[in-house]
């Protein structure tokens, strides 16, 4: 599989269609207007001078990683694609409208991947004709460094669509590939969520500060970020919709998103892309 189409480029799908390229294979990253495919373009090239500078990447690597990527803004781009990502906004409607389209623009063997963190896969697979070549292909932030990805198979994704996804992200992309059901936030975000969440209530109770809780995770606990430095660099917006989602899924309390999650949310103050969230930028 070397023909890989990227449907967003975004935080996530900038950071999918670099470690594709960087990985040898040719990326067409589809936006919707010229200018966000241009900002796209812009961060894969951020993001591999970064690489670059950390003596992580040889330029001639970064040139010719660049080379293999292209930007567009029509789905015909798409044709000749052997698997394509998803990385639009966690919008359901939105998401089934891109494989309703993906399904007309690819070959009818073309692997359709969503990288969503909390749609149910079926949700999308159903808005197309050939569910069995849905699968979910879930990338951590920062997607260049992190090295896992959760592979999700639905009651209805073929084995091979997910064995294939999964040689793809461990041979290919040299990621750590992890198999999970179809249930919402998968492995790590079933985790990782709640603990979020809690670090938001005390933080909110004035139990303890901002700085406190995330030094004591970080010092005591050997995590690389403090849980309200982590919601910042994930997005307040991304972690609520997780939240609402695994909370929708399941009615447990500690799912629930914490009132001050939302209110931060509908104050714009959604972390480091806004320049506030818990701390300031
Ligand atoms: C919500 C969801 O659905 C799912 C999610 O994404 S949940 C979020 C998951 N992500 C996390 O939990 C992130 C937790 N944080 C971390 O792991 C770390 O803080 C971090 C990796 C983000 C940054 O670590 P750091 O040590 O402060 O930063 P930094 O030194 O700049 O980078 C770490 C490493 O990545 C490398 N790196 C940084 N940017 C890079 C890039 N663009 N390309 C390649 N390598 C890069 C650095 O060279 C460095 O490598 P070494 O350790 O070998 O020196």
């Amino acid at each position: 599989m070397q023909q890989i189409g990227v449907i967003g480029g975004g935080t996530m799908g900038a950071g999918i269609a670099e470690v594709c390229a960087k990985a040898g294979s040719d990326v067409v990253i589809v936006e919707v207007k010229q200018e966000f495919a241009d900002a796209a373009r812009a961060r894969v090239e951020k993001s591999l001078a970064k690489a670059v500078s950390r003596n992580k990447l040889a330029q001639d690597d970064a040139d010719a990683a660049l080379g293999r990527l292209r930007v567009t803004t029509d789905y015909a781009d798409l044709a000749d694609r052997e698997l394509v990502i998803e990385a639009a906004p966690e919008i359901e409607e939105l998401k089934r409208e891109i494989f309703a389209n993906l399904e007309e623009a690819t070959g009818a063997n073309t692997i359709l991947a969503t990288n969503t963190s909390s749609i149910p896969i079926i949700k999308v697979a159903t808005a197309t004709k050939t569910p069995e070549r849905v699968v979910g292909v879930h990338f951590f932030n920062p997607v260049p460094v992190m090295p896992l990805v959760e592979i999700i198979s639905t009651l209805t994704t073929a084995p091979e669509t997910a064995d294939a996804v999964s040689a793809y992200v461990t041979d290919t992309l040299g990621k750590t590939a992890v198999r999970a059901g179809d249930r919402s936030g998968f492995i790590v975000n079933a985790l990782l969520i709640p603990y979020l969440c809690q670090a938001i209530r005390m933080f909110d109770s004035g139990y303890a500060s901002a700085e406190d809780i995330d030094l004591a995770m970080k010092g005591g606990c050997g995590y690389p970020m403090g849980p309200l430095t982590l919601l910042d660099t994930i997005g307040l917006d991304v972690t609520l919709s997780a939240a609402e989602s695994l909370y929708a899924e399941f009615a447990e309390p500690h799912y629930a998103p914490p009132a001050l999650l939302r209110r931060m949310v509908d104050a714009g103050r959604l972390g480091r892309k806004t320049g506030r969230g818990f701390y300031t930028y």
